[in-house]
C-alpha cells in the first residue's frame, strides 16, 4: 500500500547549517508516530515539511505518492503548544473560521443552508471535544486545556487525514494533560486520523504513539557544529508490550536525553 506520507533522502540547510540529512522514512495511514529528540534537532521542521511550509533542499517529501506543493491543504491540520487559536473570536467562531475561508475563499464569510450546516458542524466538533459548554466563550477566558481543545476542534473540522500536533500539551498541567491524552487517542480512533506529534516528554511519546521516532545527530564536528544535520536514529514500531515497558535504555546511548519527565 502506497504510505500516506514518504520521506526520501530528505535534507533541510539554511546556508551552510544543516539541520536535517538523509531522512529517509515511510508513514502509513492510521499510525500515531510520536517524534522525539534533543532541542534543535530538527523535529519542528521536520513537521514544517509535512505541512509545506518549508520545502527540502534537497530529496522529496510525498503524500500518497506526489510531491508535496508549498500551499497549505486541507489534508494536514495542525495544533501547536500555543496560540493555534484567533483571540478576537468565540469558540464557535474560531473553528467556523476555517471551514469560511475554504467555502468563501473571498469574503471567509458564508451565508443561509451554508452558514447553517457550517455552525452546526463546527457546534458538533467542540461537542467531541468537550467545549460543548463553552461555544460563546472567549479564547481569553479559557483555561490552557480548553485553549488546545479550541485548537484540536479548529484543525480537525477541517477533516484533516494527517493532524500534526507540535508539543501540543507542553504548557499544560499533569493532569490537564491527561485529559488531553484520552481526547487525542479517542479522536485519533474515531476520525481513523494520521498523527505526527512532537513531544519533549518521551514517556507520552510511548503512552500515545503507535510509532516512537527520534531525531539526532549521528556525527558532530566539535570545530563545526552546523557541519552536520539530525536524521531519524531511532524508529521503532509500538505494541503493547513495547509501550507497557516503555522508553528502553538504548534511548539514553542515542543522545536522546534529557527529557523532563511529567509522567503524571
Ligand atoms: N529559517 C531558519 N534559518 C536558519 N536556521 C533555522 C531556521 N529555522 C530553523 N532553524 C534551525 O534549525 C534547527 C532545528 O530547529 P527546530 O525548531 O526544527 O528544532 P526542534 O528539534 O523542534 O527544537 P526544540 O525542541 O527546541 O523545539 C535549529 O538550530 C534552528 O535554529
Amino acid at each position: 500500500m502506497t504510505p500516506i506520507l514518504s520521506f526520501k533522502e530528505v535534507w533541510v540547510e539554511y546556508g551552510d547549517k544543516v539541520v536535517l540529512e538523509r531522512v529517509s522514512l515511510d508513514i502509513a495511514e492510521g499510525e500515531f508516530v510520536s517524534v522525539i529528540g534533543p532541542s534543535g534537532a530538527g523535529k519542528s521542521t521536520f513537521l514544517r515539511l509535512v505541512l509545506g511550509q518549508e520545502g527540502p533542499s534537497r530529496g522529496e517529501v510525498l503524500l500518497d505518492g506526489t510531491p508535496l506543493t508549498p500551499e497549505c491543504s486541507p489534508d494536514r491540520g495542525v495544533v501547536f503548544q500555543r496560540y493555534s487559536v484567533f483571540p478576537h473570536l468565540t469558540a464557535i467562531k474560531n473553528v467556523m473560521f476555517g471551514m469560511e475561508c475554504a467555502g468563501s475563499p473571498l469574503f471567509a464569510k458564508l451565508f443561509g443552508a451554508a452558514r447553517k450546516s457550517a455552525r452546526d458542524e463546527a457546534a458538533a466538533m467542540l461537542e467531541a471535544v468537550g467545549l460543548g459548554h463553552a461555544m460563546d466563550v472567549y479564547p481569553a477566558q479559557m483555561s490552557g486545556g480548553m485553549q488546545q481543545r479550541l485548537a484540536i476542534a479548529q484543525a480537525l473540522v477541517k477533516r484533516p487525514r494527517v493532524l500534526l500536533l507540535d508539543e501540543p500539551f507542553g504548557a499544560l498541567d499533569p493532569g490537564i494533560r491527561l485529559d488531553m491524552h484520552e481526547l487525542v487517542t479517542a479522536l485519533w480512533k474515531n476520525h481513523g486520523l494520521t498523527i505526527v506529534m512532537v513531544t519533549h516528554d518521551i514517556h507520552e511519546a510511548f503512552k500515545l504513539g503507535t510509532r516512537v521516532l527520534a531525531f539526532d545527530k549521528r556525527r558532530h564536528d566539535p570545530h563545526a557544529p552546523n557541519r552536520y544535520g539530525a536524521t531519524a536514529v531511532y524508529d521503532v514500531k509500538l505494541d503493547r508490550k513495547t509501550k507497557e515497558a516503555g522508553p528502553p535504555p538504548e534511548l539514553v546511548g542515542a543522545g536522546i536525553t534529557p527529557f523532563p519527565s511529567s509522567r503524571a
